[in-house]
């Protein structure tokens, strides 16, 4: 991750430095305006991003946009019915959601404040985003402050939004017809970005161990206290602004530091005071000789907290932890419009679940392996009421078929003899008041299916060795790749389990089928290299469309993960930095086709009709799907009666 140095301005809110700087932050950026070769009366062209580049950019600054649309929405209601927009942009100026009225603008200028639409200085001259973003400060623009004559009925305040290492990700603007300005809305727009600051750090530090301080008690809890985040082992990993500020030293410089080293203590001593009854705030003094309150949030796993307690050692690895941590958050935060790239059969699949969402109807996601089942279940949840409840998935087919039953039901203290006395909280359990997502449920052994089915049916669990049964209250979403109608008919699966689990079915399709093959590429090369604008060849992307993508996402996200490294510095991968294993496959795919080919050109030869060459071709496709009829027909997308019809003596 690239990383700003420079700290950004204004790293004491309460200061109203700012105000005094904006003429001459005015002037410097207007000059600024003239060497970008702008004309203060050309009229500009407000053209927003394509759709599936607009999807693209919310996908790159989906934390962001998921934490700002609280604040946003909070905002709002301040400045509700007096012609303001709320504007959140991305790094670059870019608008990537907007809120309010926007009837104080013309038609024509209506778009000018839609996402889509960048307002960097560089095309828009001085104006509150651009300038905020440049002078890494908040801005006021007001009129004909504007830059160029057309923006010159608009009044704008805008604040940058930085992440934990200070860098600007983001500008929050507020932005009405200047005939509405108001001298509050500017703090308003800075302690708005501020909140979003903090959510996003508390975000993505949420396994971490988080302090809360100030040296006045009473700011505890507010915008003006300062956080901080410790690895398990007290090792500094990252403070907010106002962290940054109360600790005196600047982000690069807090990274050789740990909880000892700031505030005199060991970490551990932060466990010893929450252990005991009635634990007030914990009293501290920093390195600097200065005394602060504090409050300590140790949302930790046992593991975590048992490592908490062995002595602190520097964490090589301070922001892989940190860059861990902001994907696991990334993750959880992904919701169905993230999955949106353009291919009409995924929006059908989306389209139908958004109906469904929070109707308690279970959902069943089918799909060949890779193709973003688990990823689909998770933004289902992120986008249901359950949201803030747990989503807990099971893998059935990965637990062996013994402990199966007491990891999804879970067991009572004393339920089996030997090692696993003590009793443990089944998935199902976990689950309760969220999401649970039975992934490869076609697996899941014949003998429980009968018990899940009654949990369903009596929304109780029973732990194994308990006779008190809990009440469970969980949505349910299971996925499979196997085609369950014949496993009940091989008398694998129950058949009143199946119509109980598949109130909703929607099928993923493979990747060679989709449509939108080149932005989920784009999309992908974004996430794994961070932004820094990786491309693929035409040559390469041809192949792409060529390739039948076993592995589906799995395979391309590997594979696109390694052609990144083998790139480096050339962005535009090529085939020399794709590996050897997938050149294979293409190779091999070629040899194959030439074969069917000349297969082709030889029954042609010898006379033989339609029929017979019908024949042939199933008959090939059965002998590679190892006899399975309904995989058959998946794979030559037909019925299986069509198979039984066109193959009379198969059986
Ligand atoms: N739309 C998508 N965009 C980017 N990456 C995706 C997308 N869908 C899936 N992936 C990635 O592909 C990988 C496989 O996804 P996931 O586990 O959801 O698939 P699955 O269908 O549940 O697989 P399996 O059937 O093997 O369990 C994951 O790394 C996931 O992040």
């Amino acid at each position: 991750m690239e990383r700003q140095t420079a700290p950004i301005r204004n790293t004491q809110p309460a200061s109203e430095a700012w105000a005094d700087n904006m003429p001459l932050i005015i002037e410097t950026s207007h000059q600024r305006s003239q060497q970008y070769g702008l004309c203060p009366e050309t009229p500009p062209d407000y053209s927003p991003l394509a759709r599936n580049d607009l999807s693209l950019l919310i996908e790159q600054n989906r934390l962001l946009h998921a934490h700002a649309i609280p604040a946003m929405e909070t905002l709002y209601q301040q400045i509700v019915n007096t012609h303001n927009m709320v504007i959140l942009t991305d790094a670059n100026g870019v608008i990537v959601h907007s809120l309010g009225d926007d009837d104080f603008l013309e038609k024509a200028n209506r778009v000018a404040l839609q996402p889509g639409v960048a307002w960097s200085e560089q095309s828009r001259g001085t104006n509150a985003i651009g300038t905020a973003i440049v002078e890494r400060s908040p801005a006021l623009v007001h009129a004909d402050q504007h830059y160029l004559a057309a923006n010159h009925f608009l009044t704008c305040s805008a604040a940058p939004i930085a992440d934990h290492m200070g860098k600007v990700i983001g500008v929050l603007d507020v932005s009405g017809d200047q005939r509405s300005y108001h001298k509050h809305t500017m703090a308003l727009v800075r302690m708005s970005a501020l909140m979003i600051e903090n959510q996003l750090f508390s975000a993505t530090f949420e396994e971490a161990i988080t302090l809360h301080f100030h040296a006045r008690p009473e700011f505890i809890g507010t915008l003006m206290e300062g956080i901080a985040s410790f690895s398990p082992g007290g090792r500094f990993l990252a403070a907010n602004r106002n962290g940054l500020f109360q600790l005196g030293l600047p982000f690069s410089a807090l990274q050789s530091h740990t909880f000892s080293s700031l505030f005199g203590l060991p970490v551990s001593a932060l466990f010893d005071h929450y252990r005991t009854a009635s634990p007030g705030l914990l009293n501290l003094c920093m390195h600097s000789g200065v005394r602060v309150y504090g409050r300590a949030q140790l949302r930790l796993t046992n593991s975590v907290f048992q490592q908490s307690l062995t002595p602190e050692r520097a964490a090589p690895a301070t922001s892989a932890v940190a860059a861990n941590q902001a994907a696991a958050s990334a993750r959880r935060l992904s919701g169905l419009r993230y999955l949106r790239t353009g291919d009409p059969q995924l929006e059908l699949v989306i389209e139908k679940v958004t109906r469904v969402l929070g109707r308690d109807i279970p959902i069943m996601i089918m799909g060949e392996t890779g193709t973003g089942k688990e990823l689909l279940a998770q933004a289902i949840h992120n986008d249901s009421p359950r949201a803030m409840s747990p989503f807990v998935a099971v893998n059935c087919a990965s637990i062996p078929e013994t402990l199966i039953e007491s990891e999804l039901f879970g067991y009572e203290d004393g339920a089996f003899t030997g090692a696993r006395k003590k009793g443990a909280v089944g998935k199902i359990l976990q689950a309760n008041g969220g999401t649970l997502f039975l992934d490869e449920i076609g697996d899941m052994p014949f003998s429980l299916q009968a018990r899940l089915l009654r949990v369903l049916q009596e929304r109780m669990v029973t732990p194994l060795g308990s006779d008190k049964s809990i009440p469970v209250n969980v949505e349910l979403i299971c996925a499979t790749n196997h085609n369950l109608r014949e496993r009940i008919a091989r008398g694998l699966f129950r058949e009143d389990l199946y119509y109980r689990l598949n109130g909703l079915v929607v099928k993923l399709p493979p990747l060679r089928e989709r449509t939108d093959l080149e932005t989920v590429v784009r999309k992908i090369l974004a996430t794994e290299s961070n932004n820094a604008r990786y491309e693929v060849s035409d040559e390469i992307l041809a192949l792409f469309h060529r390739h039948r993508w076993p592995g589906n996402f799995r395979q391309l996200t590997n594979l696109l993960r390694t052609a990144i490294v083998m790139a480096g510095d050339e962005h535009q991968i090529c085939l020399r930095h794709m590996p050897d294993d997938f050149l294979d496959d293409i190779e091999q795919t070629k040899v194959h086709d030439h074969h069917a080919e000349a297969g082709t050109a030889r029954m042609i030869a010898s006379g033989a009709n339609l029929e017979e060459m019908e024949q042939s071709v199933i008959l090939k496709s059965l002998e590679a799907h190892g006899g399975n009829v309904s995989a058959t027909a998946r794979a030559l997308g037909v019925s299986r009666n069509t198979i039984y019809r066109k193959v009379p003596n198969l059986k």
